[in-house]
């Protein structure tokens, strides 16, 4: 690009920030809701009225994602790329300060309205008070925590969220206490075991010294199962993500009347209870390890479709399906943890089961095609597929990925598509004994 072309883009990117925030400040003094702001009673996130969900709503959500792209190109062309690359070098040392408030729980020791000394918040957390001193510091630069006068502390929007949100507060105690360290190891991993698929062959592993999966880590610690689940439920709970979407946006009534849905690897149910409220005529079988079905699971579903929705121990990679006939086998977030070659195992599992005509239904991730969408949107998955890696040599998928993936577990998946739901997708194929692409072409993995 020209230095002329660059400097129009700066000005067109002004005049798109100004135009964007208009449209956000409008819409929030119009509807009375609090401006934004770093302040400790300042709103989470962007609020938008209950009432505008659909309409107004998902205009001024557009604005905010229209601002954040040109704000973070504006800011990154004004840096540069010498110092852009420069400071992402050591951009760790933000997990760094999020972590030390994280383990010394800095932002529960004090009130939102109260102004602390960093000698008085080292005493009640129990911090050496010069490392808490230089670690908050750092923080500040984040906006998390003030210094309104020298050596006083008080509360930004983002440190009481610390204090206030337990799912925030799991997310942050994960990712800076479970997965930072094994971060710094993913290159080390990956040389020592080029593109394995196993998952216990990895980063994390390097780092726990052990050879065990990350489930298996996790299970050695209620209080990290704990957390991981609150982490994860900000995926399940979240805008986009709810289980309802599902319901609606895939043609359940294609199964018939009185169709057979198993629900695989569907924990304890609640997926299976959300479509069963809205198709009457469906029956469920949800499938899970034991650890997860001890106890009763009948107990979580609501006593008029208890009759509908049953609940058996199986172990997807140990064995075939038990259920056989059925007209759906459902998956929902199970093969991202699954490297491609588990996964086929999976499939394959199903095929002894399958009638002809049974379908595949997987709810889970797409990664998108490069250049598709916001970049702050896309580094959101592009990190999750990262984690995946570091964790567990686990992989988000294109949508030619998970066409592929059916294809080479075999060939008699016939692929029918892959549809976003929110910010979920549905992927789909149909069991077909007779696809005559099955002759012939047989594959080759194992
Ligand atoms: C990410 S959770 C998804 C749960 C649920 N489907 C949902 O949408 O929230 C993955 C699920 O797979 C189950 N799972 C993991 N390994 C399994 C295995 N070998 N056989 C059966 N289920 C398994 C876990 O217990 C967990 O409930």
């Amino acid at each position: 690009m020209s230095a002329s072309t660059s400097t129009s883009r700066l000005v067109e990117l002004s005049t798109t920030i100004a135009e964007k925030t208009r449209i956000i400040d409008d819409y929030l003094s119009f509807k009375g809701l609090p401006p934004l702001s770093f302040e400790p009673d300042a709103p989470g996130q962007l609020p938008i009225a209950k009432d505008d969900e659909d309409g107004e709503g998902q205009k001024v959500r557009q604005a905010r994602t229209e601002l954040i792209a040109a704000t973070q190109e504006l800011h990154d062309l004004a840096v540069g790329p010498k110092e852009s690359v420069r400071y992402l070098a050591w951009d760790h040392n933000n997990t760094l300060s999020l972590h030390f408030i994280y383990h010394f729980k800095v932002a529960e020791a004090f009130r939102s309205d109260e102004e602390i000394t960093f000698s008085e918040l080292a005493r009640r957390t129990g911090a050496p008070e010069s490392e808490l001193k230089r670690l908050l510091r750092h923080a500040m630069t984040n906006h998390i925590f003030r210094e309104p006068r020298k050596n006083h502390v008080v509360h930004t929007a983002a440190s009481q969220l610390l204090a206030s949100d337990p799912v925030l507060a799991s997310w942050v105690g994960l990712h800076c206490e479970d997965l930072f360290t094994p971060c710094a190891k993913t290159v080390d991993a990956v040389v020592k075991w080029p593109g394995s698929q196993e998952p216990s062959q990895t980063a994390l592993a390097i780092a726990h010294d052990t050879e065990d999966d990350w489930f298996k880590i996790l299970g050695k610690d209620p209080a990290k199962i704990k957390r991981f689940g609150l982490a994860m439920s900000s995926f399940s709970q979240g805008e986009g993500f709810e289980a309802e979407n599902l319901a609606a946006d895939y043609d359940w009534g294609q199964l018939g009347e009185e169709g057979t849905v198993v629900d695989v690897g569907g924990s304890i149910g609640f997926i299976s209870v959300a479509i069963a409220k809205q198709h009457p005529g469906l029956e469920f079988i949800v499938q899970d390890v034991e650890k997860v079905l001890a106890g009763d699971p009948s107990s979580n579903i609501p006593d008029e479709l208890r009759s509908r929705i049953r609940f058996q121990v199986w172990d997807f990679l140990a064995s075939a399906q038990p259920v056989h006939g059925a007209d759906a086998y459902f998956f929902r977030w199970i093969f991202h943890n699954w490297s491609d070659a588990y996964s086929i195992r999976i499939l394959r599992n199903h095929i002894p089961a399958l009638k002809p005509g049974a379908r595949i239904v997987i709810n889970d991730g797409v990664l998108p095609e490069p250049n598709t969408m916001t970049l702050y949107d896309e580094k959101l998955i592009r990190t999750v597929d990262l984690l995946m890696l570091t964790a567990i040599n686990a992989r988000e998928r294109e949508v030619n990925d998970w066409k592929a993936l059916f294809k080479r577990a075999d060939e008699r998946f016939r692929w029918v598509g892959a549809k976003q739901s929110k910010r979920m997708w549905v992927i789909e194929a149909v069991w077909d004994p007779r696809n005559p692409k099955a002759d012939g072409e047989k594959n080759s993995d194992a």
